[in-house]
């Protein structure tokens, strides 16, 4: 299908042209030609040298402050996945712009998003551009045409849920460098997948912790195909259709594995994986009343966990981080930061939703409060007080590795991710149909 639009990478900012983006390898039209052989840790010009030269200046290597806050001067707005600017000022309870303003009016002070919705007090975060009006609309009608049309996902009486969700505007905050719309449709129908997973299988849409570990693992075939004899082949891949979660995660994964590399989709597969097993830990929990210690609640959370989402972003982007280099202990960490930093996002931001659910739904604040015998709100605010801190380490923790690694793909790959923190953060921030915050300033 045609691009409504180009790539927000100006053209003449061809991959050649940025030190630090390289080409887009070749797995989707419009993605351009492969890069060639992956750059290795050692490998590619100057990797070495900008590591040296920096270190022995005493000062950030370039490659961190590119991380941090993108390129700058003439010329390069166009670079910006997302223009991060300064962290805002934390609120803090008890201040003037924390107590009493009604939400709306607090929304204005803010100055960001320009949607409904308020930043948490005191929440570390990066505010990010509006995200494409244009893209937003077309990604937004061609997942609804999928969802309906080619996977059934949902019946009609669902279909307020569905669009207020805006999975559109999501994904389109999430991934400002997609080269086309059809590499948002990648994550965007991932997304939705994994939602209605969740939602049938685990929670209020007919889920349950009961015989949740067989649905996973059949479900987890449309990912991971299973390979047996003649005979029982046909059965399995009938099954494949027989329920809307397997239906939309064959397809998406589908989807996948024609536009990104082996290795990408296998990357996928085990952070999946990773996902199903965190659901099964949370189900293991409900059944039998167990509220975890609050170690044992982000040890389950880690997994239980948005990571399969920004770990796609090269494979939107239209380029490879290549495997040897996604493996580096040191990558794996920042990886696993930034996927807790953003589900404690989400355990914030759908706390009053949670609360308000049936039967006790654990988040951070409420296994705090629980464990540590704290007031609600006690609870919340020490929960907020976590997601700085391991905020505050993914960025820390970027930053040493773009500077001990500074390749190409390992620095665009550790900025798609940070920008991927952001528009998670944005969506959780503005999706006003879900989400509310607690009375708490
Ligand atoms: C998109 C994806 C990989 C989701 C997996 C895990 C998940 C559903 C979340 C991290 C969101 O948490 P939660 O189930 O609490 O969602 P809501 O609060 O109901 O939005
Ligand atoms: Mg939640």
């Amino acid at each position: 299908m045609p691009d409504p639009r180009p790539s927000p990478l100006p053209s003449s900012l061809s991959a050649t042209a940025l030190p630090f983006i390289p080409a887009p390898a070749a797995h989707l039209p419009g993605a351009g030609a492969v890069a060639g052989p992956h750059a290795g840790p050692h490998a590619g010009p100057g990797d070495g040298h900008a590591r040296e030269g920096a270190a022995a200046a005493g000062r950030p290597s370039p490659a961190v402050e590119l991380i941090l806050r993108g390129p700058s001067g003439l010329g390069t707005a166009g670079l910006h996945l997302a223009r991060r600017e300064e962290p805002p000022a934390p609120e803090v309870p008890g201040t003037p712009a924390a107590d009493g303003a009604p939400a709306a009016d607090k929304a204005g002070e803010t100055g960001e998003a320009g949607e409904a919705g308020n930043p948490i007090p005191g929440l570390y975060h990066h505010p990010v551009a509006e995200p494409d009006p244009v893209r937003t609309e077309e990604v937004s009608r061609r997942i609804k045409a999928w969802a309906l049309d080619e996977v059934e996902l949902y019946p009609e009486e669902w279909e307020d849920q569905f669009d207020g969700f805006s999975v559109g505007r999501y994904m389109v905050a999430c991934h400002p460098d997609a080269p086309t719309v059809e590499h948002l449709m990648i994550a965007t129908r991932l997304m939705v997948a994994e939602n209605a997973v969740d939602d049938c299988y685990c929670e209020d849409h007919g889920g349950s912790p009961v015989g949740l570990g067989g649905r996973l693992l059949l479900a987890h075939t449309a990912l991971d195909a299973l390979h047996t004899t003649q005979e029982y082949e046909p059965a399995w891949a009938r099954s494949l259709h027989a329920d809307a979660p397997r239906r939309a995660y064959r397809s998406a994964m589908e989807y996948l594995v024609q536009g990104a590399g082996p290795s990408q989709a296998d990357r996928f597969r085990h952070d999946m994986a990773r996902l199903h097993m965190g659901y099964l830990a949370e189900a293991a929990w409900a059944q039998t009343d167990y509220v975890p210690e609050v170690w044992e609640y982000l040890a389950m959370r880690q997994f239980n966990n948005f990571r399969p989402c920004p770990t796609l972003t090269d494979t939107v982007g239209g380029y490879e981080l290549p495997a040897d280099l996604h493996a580096r202990p040191d990558m794996q960490r920042v990886i696993a930061l930034a996927g807790n930093a953003t589900t404690l996002v989400n355990d914030l931001y759908s706390y009053t939703k949670e609360l308000a659910s049936p039967g006790r739904h654990l988040n951070l604040p409420v296994v705090i409060a629980e464990r540590e015998g704290l007031s609600e709100r006690e609870a919340y605010l020490k929960a907020v007080e976590v997601h700085n801190d391991l905020m505050h380490r993914f960025e820390a923790e970027a930053a040493a590795v773009a500077a001990d690694c500074p390749v190409p793909s390992v620095l665009r790959f550790l900025r798609g991710v940070a920008v991927w923190v952001d528009g998670n953060h944005y969506w959780h921030q503005t999706n006003t149909y879900r989400y509310s915050l607690p009375d708490f300033w």
